[in-house]
């Protein structure tokens, strides 16, 4: 009888590959972002990326990090990964569950964050670690007992034929 396979992915590839994957869906050109929520039994809750709200046409609505005019940004408009992630789930509590982002979360996203019940958080990139947004995100999420860690990447190459 053959043996079962042994270059499975892992639960931490597997989860951060899907955040990743969300985050192609992000038409932002600058920063693309996923997020993929999953339960305390490695069950997958929801999934989100960066993104105007529902109704701000991607076409319309400015992609812009600077400008005179903020409202003619992005910054104002668009919705975070992990928040979109944690409105998209519409199965009740997510309270004690796990956050795989492919960014370090803001602050915005860390009171979201807090407040859903999420107990862990597994980023990848934390390019803005000096940034107030990053450094105060941090700071809420030490005093409420949210976890965080960055992923170890396995530099597993996933080729996927669409
Ligand atoms: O917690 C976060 C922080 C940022 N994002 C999104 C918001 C923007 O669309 C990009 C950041 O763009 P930059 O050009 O790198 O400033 O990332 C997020 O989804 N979650
Ligand atoms: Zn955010």
């Amino acid at each position: 009888m053959s043996e079962k396979r042994k270059d499975y992915l892992s639960w931490d590839e597997y989860f951060m590959g899907v955040a990743m994957l969300a985050g192609m869906r992000s038409k932002d050109p600058n920063t693309q972002v996923g997020c993929c929520i999953v339960s305390k039994d490695n069950k997958i809750l929801s999934m989100g990326y960066n993104g105007f709200p529902i109704g701000c046409s991607d076409d319309e609505f400015p992609w812009a990090r600077e400008g005179g005019d903020p409202l003619e940004t992005k910054y104002v408009y668009s919705t975070h990964s992990e928040l979109n992630a944690i409105l998209n789930y519409s199965g009740g509590s997510l309270a004690g569950a796990k956050l795989y982002v492919s960014l370090f979360p803001c602050n915005e996203c860390a009171k979201a964050i807090i407040q859903a019940g999420i107990k862990e958080v597994i980023y990848d990139c934390d390019k803005y670690a000096d940034t107030p947004s990053v450094i105060a995100s941090k700071r809420m999420m030490d005093a409420a007992g949210v976890r965080y860690h960055q992923y170890h990447r396995t530099n597993r190459e996933v080729k996927i034929l669409l």
